[in-house]
Formats: C-alpha cells, structure tokens, sequence
C-alpha cells in the first residue's frame, strides 16, 4: 500500500507579532514548488489565525489553530471555539498537544472533546500523542501512546479530517530525538491502533507525523522512516527557510 502524500505542519505556539507573518508570506512563495508534492499548513497564535489566512488564501498552505475549545459557544472566557476558527479562515486545528495536556490539564477525554469540535466545524484535527521521559525510560512508551489514542479518538474517523501527531514530550525543544527505530517502532504501532478507530482504507491514508525537534538537518532521515507521513515542527517552522527545507526533505510519493 503507498505512504500518503506528506504533510509538513508549522507550530508557532506562542511566538509571532504582526511581522512575523513576513515568514508566512515568505513560505507562501516555497510552497509553490512543493505543491502537490506536500501538504503544507502553519499554525500560528490565535491572533494571528485570521490575517494569516487572508495571506495565504488561493496559495498551497493552509492555515490552523493550536488548540479549540470543545464547545461552539458560551460564557467560557479566553477560550476559542473550532467554529472561530473556521470562520477566521483556519482548515486546521491541533488537538491535544503535550503542552496543553500538561500546562492545562487536558485529559484524553478533553482532546477527544475537541476532536469531535474539529470534526463539527469542518476542520482537519491534528492529534497530538506522546510519552514523557520517564514513560520510555520505563519501557511503556507504546502503552502509553496506546492509551492516549484510544482515549483521545472517536470511531470513524476519515484519513481526510484526522492527523496524528505522535511527539516524545522529551524530544519537543530539547535537541533529542528518539533513534529511527524508535519512530519507526512507535508509528508502525500508531497505525496498528488506528484500525480499532477507523475502516482499513482510512487508516492506510492517513497522515501520522512525527513532531519533536525536527530540523532540516534530521529532517530528510526522519521523513523517510515508514509510516511517517510528514511533520508537526515547533521551533523551526518560525523561519520560513528552515520551515521549507524541511518540507522539502519529504520524499516524493
Ligand atoms: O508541535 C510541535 C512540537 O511540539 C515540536 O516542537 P519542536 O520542533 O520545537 O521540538
């Protein structure tokens, strides 16, 4: 069976002013020789999510929330809802990144909360999954991983609006990476985990990312592992040079 197409996602969590959308124009016009070859798509702050998009609109990137409040509306201050972002021109929306589920508590039933939010607002869920230090120490990286899907996951789920991010907590900023047996192990088990999730055809298409100090030095190795099917990058996707090197280290399928 082919990998899927690619997809290479920028993180900016909570970095970018108005000028850095300078960076999103200027992967804008990367992008262009990319396309069809890789999906691409940046997920800045919130405030950025609106103008963001107006740039990039008619271009190959496309554009997503970091996080969405399970709910459409309602007296929940400070939060944003999947229907905002959608109407603020996202196509994306991360669900369940580490540093939600540790700076806000988030459980696997929240994440599955805001997946089913996603899903509603016509959104693509980017769901994020991923063992501590101490969990691969002790040799439960893969019950763990396993767990958080099946509890951050809803059943039937389509390879068009669900992504899967798998990120070692420990590797996220830090310079670490895990060996490529590892990713290779934990995506090959992802997949395998998928099937209890969605139709055999589904699970084949779709995208499971590897995201956790991906460069473009480490990218071109990274992205060739089976099973991976792109990048969810922090740190490097600020510089759109950076960013486009690594999406251009995709292998061509
Ligand atoms: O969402 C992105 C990840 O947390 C990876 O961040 P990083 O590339 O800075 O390690």
């Amino acid at each position: 069976m082919p990998q899927p197409r690619p997809f290479v996602a920028g993180n900016w969590k909570m970095n970018g002013l108005s000028a850095a959308l300078a960076e999103a124009d200027a992967v804008k016009e990367g992008a262009a020789a990319l396309a069809g070859a890789v999906d691409l798509a940046l997920c800045p702050p919130a405030t950025l999510v609106h103008r963001m998009a107006e740039r990039l609109a008619g271009s190959a990137v496309g554009v997503g929330g970091q996080d969405c409040h399970a709910k459409a509306t309602g007296a929940h201050t400070g939060d944003v809802s999947a229907e905002m972002l959608a109407d603020a021109g996202a196509a994306y929306v991360i669900v369940g990144h580490s540093e939600r589920r540790a700076d806000h508590g988030e459980s696997d039933a929240d994440v599955r909360a805001k997946l089913e939010a996603a899903h509603r607002a016509g959104l693509v869920a980017i769901v994020c999954v991923g063992e501590t230090k101490e969990e691969r120490e002790a040799g439960r990286a893969l019950e763990i991983v396993r767990g958080q899907l099946d509890g951050s996951l809803v059943e039937g789920l389509t390879a068009a609006r669900t992504v899967i991010a798998y990120e070692p907590v420990w590797a996220i900023g830090t310079g670490l990476v895990p060996t490529l047996d590892d990713i290779a192990e934990m995506h090959a088990a992802v997949r395998e985990a998928l099937a209890a999730k969605a139709e055999a055809a589904e699970v084949a298409a779709m995208r499971i990312l590897y995201g956790g100090s991906v460069k473009p030095s480490n990218a071109a190795e990274i992205l060739a592992v089976a099973n991976v099917d792109g990048a969810l990058v922090g740190g490097a996707s600020l510089k759109a040079s950076d960013f486009l090197a690594i999406a251009s280290a995709a292998p061509r399928r």
